[in-house]
């Protein structure tokens, strides 16, 4: 079924979308930023929407029938320029959004279909890859080469594919296209990112850890040796299919580490950090498994630079985030709590001083399925088609 005969009556071209489908979706773009690498927008909204109209641009959501695909979907609801026209699932193919997901029934939307159906793109502009890690590469290789994509696997975030199979076990299958991925930290490679055609989308440790360390590993104020991370998860990171390992009955009363010698997010945060530090840096990580459905904890030890004090690091993450939207330093002595980010595009962090001198610890949150996941995605298409990049991504946590 074609992604037109899927859209059924629902129709963006009726709007005045521009012929030419994907292709013309660079013409478009609009160019929001003064400079490179400032933060977000201070353009004029109104000469966006009036350039842009409504739901112009043509969105497909590969595995859309799991959790982060169905936050996709759950965010785009209230996007002004993106609809989606095309929604791919593999054991659900062929059945509705909310059918499957009876929270986004109002939504009215193309049946979900089999990626092996989508064999055409002609109504879609731009992919978020909503599928798992190892299945990614050869399908996205499949793709007209003129959509803009953001993938929400692993499949694309390691620069060095030999690292990428000695992590994932298996050969990577687009050496080609890992060359032109954009690591999409969106707070950090935001120039990179804005002239991207392929985005390799962090993992959710991955943003919660690096978006505190890499500003002050760059500016040498923490050691680089001895790092240690306490991470934990909410239970949704583990994605919607089903696995005794993440029954009621094994998750709930209870935590558990896992991957404690080694989780396959270490090469990625390694790559992160040492490309801030301009040399190799080593994590201790582990991860944990948390009785909740959402939300991620990093805490954070670290080494204090000869001379720097905690409330240097204070003041460096405080001027770095001044201008960012969703990274959120507190004031001294509060408290991150995960339940203050459920639902949002938020990273909350703050620094404390430790009881052995001249450490430090680094407390960071966010929503794994939000900013560890389609939120910074979205965030991450915004930039890449030169719209605010804020849009769709307005909802303040949800709380209690
Ligand atoms: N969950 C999280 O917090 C985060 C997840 N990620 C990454 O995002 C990706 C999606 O995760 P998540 O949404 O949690 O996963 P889910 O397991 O919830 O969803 C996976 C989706 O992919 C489809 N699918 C499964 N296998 C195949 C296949 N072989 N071919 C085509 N489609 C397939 C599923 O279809 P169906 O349901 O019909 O079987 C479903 O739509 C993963 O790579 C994950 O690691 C990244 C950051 C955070
Ligand atoms: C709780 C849980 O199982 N979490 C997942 C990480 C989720 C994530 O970010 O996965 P990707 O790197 O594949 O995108 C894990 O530990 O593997």
């Amino acid at each position: 079924m074609s992604s037109a005969a899927a859209y059924g009556s629902i129709c963006f071209g009726q709007r005045g979308f521009p012929k030419g489908g994907a292709k013309s979706s660079k013409a478009r773009k609009l160019h929001v930023r003064d400079t490179a690498a400032s933060a977000p927008q201070s353009l004029s909204f109104a000469k966006i929407k009036a350039q842009m109209p409504e739901k112009t641009v043509r969105i497909g959501v590969l595995g859309a029938s799991g959790y982060t695909g169905s936050e996709i979907v759950r965010l785009l609801a209230n996007h002004p320029y993106f609809g989606i026209t095309l929604m791919t699932a593999d054991r659900k193919a062929g059945q509705s959004i909310g059918s499957v997901f009876p929270h986004l029934a109002t939504q009215h939307l193309p049946d979900m279909i089999a990626v092996n159906d989508a064999d055409d793109f002609s109504n879609v502009d731009a992919v978020f890859c909503c599928l798992p890690h190892g299945t990614t590469q050869e399908i996205i290789k499949a793709l007209p080469k003129g959509l803009k994509i953001v993938d929400l696997s692993a499949d694309f975030r390691l620069r060095d594919i030999n690292e990428y199979e000695k992590w994932y076990g298996q050969p990577h299958r687009a050496a080609e296209l890992q060359k032109e991925a954009v690591y999409g930290l969106t707070e950090i490679y935001r120039s990179e990112i804005q002239d991207a055609r392929l985005v390799a989308n962090p993992g959710c440790y991955p943003t919660s850890i690096q978006l505190p360390l890499a500003p002050l590993i760059k500016a040498n104020l923490i050691e680089i040796k001895n790092i240690i991370i306490d991470a934990k998860s909410g239970v949704s990171g583990a994605g919607r299919g089903a696995k005794e390992a993440n029954l009621y009955t094994e998750i709930a009363e209870g935590i558990h580490s896992y991957g404690v010698t080694g989780h396959r997010h270490v090469p990625e945060i390694e790559q992160g950090l040492s490309e801030a530090a301009n040399s190799g840096v080593i994590v201790s990580f582990t991860p944990h498994l948390m009785p909740m459905s959402r939300g991620m904890q990093s805490t954070i030890y670290v080494e204090l630079a000869p001379g720097v004090s905690v409330e240097d690091l204070h003041q460096h993450l405080g001027i770095f985030y001044e201008n960012e939207e969703f990274v959120v330093l507190l004031k001294e002595k509060e408290v991150p709590h995960t339940r203050h980010v459920r639902g949002s595009n938020y990273c909350i962090m703050n620094v404390f001083p430790d009881r052995i001198p001249g450490r430090a610890k680094i407390i960071s949150v966010i929503d794994n399925l939000v900013k560890g996941a389609s939120g910074q995605a979205l965030q991450n298409l915004n930039l890449m088609m030169g719209i605010p990049e804020n849009t769709g991504l307005g909802y303040m946590p949800l709380f209690p």
